[in-house]
C-alpha cells in the first residue's frame, strides 16, 4: 500500500478529525494567530510610529520622548513623590507642575513637536493659531481618538464618536442644552446648591462663627446631584447612586491608566480590571431600568416625556425620522453615562479654583458679591438675573483660563493633511495643551499669570491681541454642548454662597494643582467660612 506521506503529515487528505491531525491544525492555527499578534505589535509599535516620525523629522520637526520628573507615575498622572510633597506659592504659574513634560518638550523644540508616550507617537500642537485652526476642523477631517474599550468603562457617547454617527447624536442632544430648556431646569440647579448651603449653614451654627470646610468633596457632590435630577427627574435617587459608581469607577480608571499601552491590558484578570467591569455592569443595569421605564411612561401611559436631560433626549429622537437616523437604547445609556463624566468633575474643578481663587484675591470676591446683592438682593437667583453677571462671568472665564479643567485635548489626522506648512501623515495624535495656550504671553500680554477678570470686559473675542485662543469648552463644531449648563450651575451656586458667606484660604490649604483626567486640588481645597 502506498502511503502519501506529505499529505499525512500535513493532514490534508488524511482523516482530519483524528486527534493527531487536529492537534496540528490547532497547532497550526495558534502559530499563526501568534505570527498575526507579533505583527500587529511590531506594526502598531514600532514600525509604524517610526514611519510617522521620518515622515515629520524629514520636514524639519524635533522632539523628545516625555521626560517625567524621574520617580513613580502611580496613583496621580504625571508627579513623583518629590514633586508632589512640594508645596507651590499661590501664584497661578501652575503649568511647571501639571504639564512639565510638555513644558520640558515644548522649551527644547518648539511649539509644535514630536513626543512619545511609550511607543506611540505623538505631535504636541502648543501654537495658539494651530490650535484653533485644528478645533476649527474645517475640513472636518479631525478625528478624535479614544481608547474604546477603556472609553467603554467610563462612556462612550457623542464625546468619542466621529463622522455620522457624531453628527447624528449631535443633532438628537442638541434640543436638550438649549437656553430654553435649561431655564426649566434652573429649580434643580438651585434646589440642590440650597441643599448644599444648609449643609455648610448648620455646620457653621454649631461653630464660634466661622467654620473650616473641604469645599472640594462638597462640589463634587453638588455637581454630581445636579447631572442626577437634571438627567432624571424622579428618578435621581438611582441617579445617585450611578454617580457614587461613576466617581469609584473613574479612580480605578486612572490606576489602569499607567498600564494601558500594554496590549490587551484590560482584559488580565487583575482585581481592578474585574471590578471595572462590574461597576460598569451595574450601572447599565441602573440606566436601562430608569429608561425603559420612561419610555414605558410615554408610550402606554402618554406621559410627556418630561423636561430633564433624559426626556428631552428621549423625545427628539423619537421625533429624529426613521429608526436609522435614531439612537438605540444602548446609545441613550451611553450618553447618560457621559453626562456624568463630561459634566460632573469639569463643573465642580471650575467651582473649587473659583473660590481658590477668590479666597486669594478678596477684592474681587467683595466685587462679584456687589453685583450678586445688587441684581437679587437676598432672594433666589432667577435665568434673566444670572444672564445679567456681569463680573461674575469675567471672573468665572478669568479662572477657566487660568485653570481649565481639561488641561488637552486631543485629535488625530483622518487622511494627510497639511497644518501650518507642514504634511501630517494619516493616523497622526495631536496633542493640543490648552493650558499652555491659556499661559501664552504672546497672546494674553506680559501679565498672563496674573489673575485679571477685567482682561473679559467686553467678552472672549476682545481678550486676547488677535483672533480669540480661549478653549476651555474647546471650539468649532465639537465645543462643549454642556457650557450654558456649566456656566449656569456655576453662576447659580456662586451666587447663592455669595449672598450667604464670605470666605479665606485657611491656613491648611496648599496650593497644588495636578491633573487627573481633570484639574484637581491634590490636597483638597480647604477655606473657611463665614456667615454674612
Ligand atoms: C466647566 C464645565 C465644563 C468644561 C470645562 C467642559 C469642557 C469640555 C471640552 C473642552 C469639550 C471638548 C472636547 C474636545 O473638543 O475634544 C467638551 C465636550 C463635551 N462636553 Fe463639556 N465641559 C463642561 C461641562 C459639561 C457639562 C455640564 C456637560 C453635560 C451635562 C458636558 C458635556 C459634554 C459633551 C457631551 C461633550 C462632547 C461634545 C462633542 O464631542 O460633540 N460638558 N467639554
Amino acid at each position: 500500500m502506498e502511503v502519501d506521506v506529505a499529505a499525512t503529515t500535513l493532514g490534508v487528505g488524511g482523516d482530519v478529525s483524528s486527534p493527531s491531525s487536529l492537534s496540528l491544525l490547532c497547532g497550526l492555527s495558534a502559530l499563526l494567530v501568534l505570527l498575526w499578534a507579533v505583527f500587529r505589535a511590531a506594526e502598531t509599535c514600532w514600525l509604524r510610529p517610526r514611519r510617522l516620525s521620518r515622515a515629520l523629522r524629514a520636514q524639519g520637526l524635533g522632539g523628545t520622548a516625555y521626560r517625567f520628573p524621574a520617580g513613580d507615575l502611580a496613583d496621580n498622572g504625571w508627579l513623583n513623590e518629590e514633586a508632589r510633597s512640594k508645596p507651590m506659592p499661590p501664584c497661578h504659574d501652575i503649568v511647571p507642575r501639571v504639564a512639565p513634560h510638555l513644558l520640558n518638550i515644548v522649551k527644547e523644540h518648539g511649539n509644535v513637536c514630536i513626543t512619545w508616550f511609550g511607543p506611540v507617537l505623538r505631535m504636541v500642537i502648543a501654537e495658539p493659531k494651530l490650535v484653533r485652526e485644528i478645533l476649527s476642523d474645517k475640513s472636518g477631517h479631525f478625528e478624535k481618538f479614544t481608547n474604546k474599550r477603556l472609553g467603554k468603562l467610563i462612556a462612550l457617547g457623542l464625546a468619542s464618536y466621529d463622522g455620522e454617527k457624531w453628527a447624528m447624536h449631535r443633532r438628537i442632544l442638541n434640543p436638550a442644552f438649549h437656553l430654553e430648556k435649561l431655564k426649566s431646569m434652573l429649580p434643580a440647579f438651585s434646589t440642590c446648591c440650597t441643599e448644599l448651603i444648609s449643609s455648610w449653614e448648620s455646620k457653621l451654627a454649631g461653630s464660634d462663627g466661622s467654620h473650616e470646610i473641604d469645599i472640594w468633596e462638597d462640589f463634587q457632590n453638588l455637581t454630581g446631584d445636579v447631572i442626577s435630577r437634571t438627567s432624571f427627574g424622579s428618578s435621581f435617587m438611582e441617579g445617585r447612586r450611578i454617580f457614587q459608581l461613576q466617581a469609584e469607577q473613574a479612580e480605578r480608571i486612572i490606576k489602569a491608566f499607567q498600564y494601558m499601552y500594554i496590549p490587551g491590558y484590560l482584559f488580565f484578570p487583575t482585581e481592578n480590571n474585574k471590578r471595572m467591569k462590574q461597576i460598569n455592569r451595574e450601572i447599565e443595569g441602573l440606566l436601562r431600568g430608569i429608561i425603559e421605564k420612561r419610555e414605558r411612561a410615554m408610550e402606554n401611559d402618554g406621559l410627556s416625556s418630561g423636561n430633564d436631560l433624559l426626556g428631552l433626549m428621549l423625545q427628539s429622537n423619537k421625533e429624529s425620522g426613521t429608526s436609522r437616523m435614531r439612537m438605540s437604547t444602548e446609545d441613550v445609556i451611553e450618553e447618560c453615562k457621559l453626562f456624568y463624566f463630561a459634566g460632573m468633575e469639569t463643573t465642580s474643578v471650575l467651582l473649587t479654583w473659583t473660590l481658590v481663587v477668590l479666597g486669594m484675591h478678596p477684592e474681587w470676591q467683595d466685587r462679584a458679591r456687589e453685583e450678586v446683592l445688587s441684581v437679587f438682593g437676598k432672594d433666589k437667583p432667577n435665568f434673566d438675573g444670572l444672564g445679567r453677571l456681569k463680573t461674575v462671568t469675567m471672573i468665572l472665564y478669568e479662572v477657566l483660563r487660568l485653570y481649565p479643567p481639561a488641561v488637552t485635548l486631543n485629535r488625530k489626522t483622518s487622511r494627510q493633511m497639511q497644518i501650518g506648512g507642514i504634511t501630517y501623515p494619516a493616523g497622526v495624535l495631536l496633542e493640543l495643551p490648552i493650558i499652555m495656550v491659556h499661559h501664552n504671553p504672546d497672546v494674553w500680554g506680559k501679565d498672563v499669570l496674573e489673575f485679571k477678570p477685567e482682561r473679559f470686559a467686553e467678552g472672549i473675542s476682545k481678550a486676547t491681541k488677535d483672533q480669540p485662543v480661549f478653549f476651555p469648552f474647546g471650539w468649532g463644531p465639537r465645543i462643549c454642548i454642556g457650557q450654558n449648563f456649566a456656566m449656569l450651575e456655576a453662576k447659580m451656586a456662586l451666587s447663592m454662597i455669595l449672598q450667604r458667606f464670605e470666605f479665606q484660604l485657611s491656613p491648611s490649604y496648599t496650593h497644588a494643582p495636578y491633573t487627573v483626567i481633570t484639574l484637581h486640588p491634590q490636597h483638597g481645597a480647604q477655606i473657611i467660612l463665614k456667615s454674612l
